[in-house]
């Protein structure tokens, strides 16, 4: 690391303050201009820092354990922590030991612990890395790991951590030729279509995306436009649609495709991404349940907890604490029974969210059809490319985990169902 060490280490350490004490989710952060002070390459390290301290955090705990007598307050800990995985994963103790002891010591309320931040990381470089490599892998915090454990069992819980330390590849969802991409990107086509990198570097300077050839998008969650089958021609209401990874894919199919989300600056976004990959689509600011009219298909992406992209966000677990989870799960019922309301007779709806949680996917849906006596789920619908069978769940729908497709890089947990509505 350059002499901007210091403000790139000093930044990611505020990071992961801001992660825990505010809850706030490190993409956030970044977005709301937490990294802005730093030049480009230094805000792309300390962001990568911040997460692979994220990532390994238990593990970094567990080593300072051995070397502290008490846990000191929150930032001097974050400090130990970030300087702690570098050292394990090799980096070069002096930058990283000076850096942390000049991080606590610039700081008035935390300039009396630089002797012990000096100490206990001298000690870390000298016993961590041989103490590291015994570690078991990082498990998700009890009040989420609990629920999970809970639906799909003890061993697959251990798979799921598995795949989430392991992080994530770059998916691309790519307008046409999956082959001729892939070939270009030096990536492979994944079952469903979806094209892979395993190492890609800066995302804009890949090939075709100055073209608009591709957008970014996890296998697992271009599986519900794909699943969806937009024709061209037809009327498809895409609701909670920004950044516009599936309205994209539903406008690239040739329908006629009105996106909704009520977030202004996620629909810039989604603007700028349909202007490079030059597709159409009615742009609409505003709140689902706002929504009238009526639609042959329908997408409906609902907010949720997020907790299918944990490899790819590590910050999630530490952030949150499952406590607004109850709204959102409200909220997904809410969201489904208006957007089902929005569909012509015959048409078809796809519920869809990036949560591992139960409650909701297959509880949304299988209480979905109880209430509406003229929609039924049609689970041939989610058998698309890519799709094992036993991923089907008793409902009709696809559950996705983070532990599919282990030998190819895994992918994010996702529900999809379709439900269709009686003629
Ligand atoms: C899972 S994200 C959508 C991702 C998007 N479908 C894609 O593929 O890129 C959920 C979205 O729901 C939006 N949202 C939350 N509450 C909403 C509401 N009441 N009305 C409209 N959109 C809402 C959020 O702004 C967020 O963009």
């Amino acid at each position: 690391m350059s002499n901007s060490g210091y403000y790139t280490r000093r930044s990611a350490v505020r990071l992961l303050d801001k992660v825990m004490e505010d809850g706030r989710l490190l993409n956030d952060l970044i977005q709301s201009g937490g990294l802005s002070k730093l030049e480009p390459a230094d805000r792309a390290r300390a962001q990568r820092l911040a997460l692979d301290t994220l990532r390994n955090l238990e593990r970094a705990d567990r080593v300072l354990q051995k070397h502290m007598k008490k846990t000191p307050d929150l930032h001097v800990h974050n400090v130990l922590r970030l300087a702690t995985v570098e050292l394990c994963l090799g980096g070069a103790a002096h930058g990283v030991v000076n850096d942390a002891v000049n991080i606590v010591a610039k700081n008035k309320r935390t300039a009396g612990m630089k002797g012990l931040v000096n100490a206990v990381l001298r000690k870390v470089d000298e016993k961590g890395q041989a103490e590291w490599d015994k570690l078991r892998v990082p498990r998700l915090p009890k009040w989420l790991r609990k629920p999970l454990a809970q639906a799909y069992g003890a061993d697959t819980m251990l798979d799921i951590e598995a795949a989430h330390f392991a992080g994530a590849p770059l998916d691309l969802t790519v307008k046409e030729d999956a082959e001729g991409i892939a070939e270009a990107v030096g990536g492979v086509v994944l079952p469903n279509g979806s094209v892979r990198i395993a190492d890609a570097g800066q995302v804009t300077a890949l090939a075709g995306f100055k073209q608009g050839q591709w957008w970014v998008q996890d296998a697992a969650a271009s599986m519900a436009a794909r699943v969806l089958n937009a024709q061209p021609g037809e009327t498809v209401l895409d609701l909670c649609a920004a950044p516009g990874g599936k309205t994209m894919q539903v406008a690239a199919a040739g329908a006629t495709v009105t996106a909704v989300d009520d977030s202004a600056s996620r629909m810039e976004r989604l603007r700028e991404n349909l202007k490079r990959v030059q597709l159409n689509a009615t742009v609409v600011v505003g709140d689902v349940m706002a929504q009238e009219g009526q639609y042959d298909a329908i997408l409906l992406d609902a907010p949720c907890s997020a907790t299918g992209t944990i490899r790819r966000h590590p910050d999630l677990p530490f952030a949150k604490d499952g406590s607004e989870f109850g709204d959102l799960i409200g909220l997904q019922e809410v969201f489904l029974d208006h957007a089902i309301g929005l569909l012509k007779p015959g048409g078809r709806l796809v519920f869809c969210t990036c949560s591992l949680l139960p409650d909701e996917g297959e509880v949304q849906v299988e209480e979905a059809a109880e209430r509406w006596a003229d929609v039924t789920v049609d689970r041939d619908a989610v058998l698309i490319d890519g799709v094992d069978p036993a991923w089907i769940t008793e409902e009709g729908g696809l559950r996705l985990r983070p532990d599919y497709w282990a030998d190819k890089g895994g992918m994010d947990g996702f529900y999809v169902a379709m439900l269709r509505k009686g003629q």
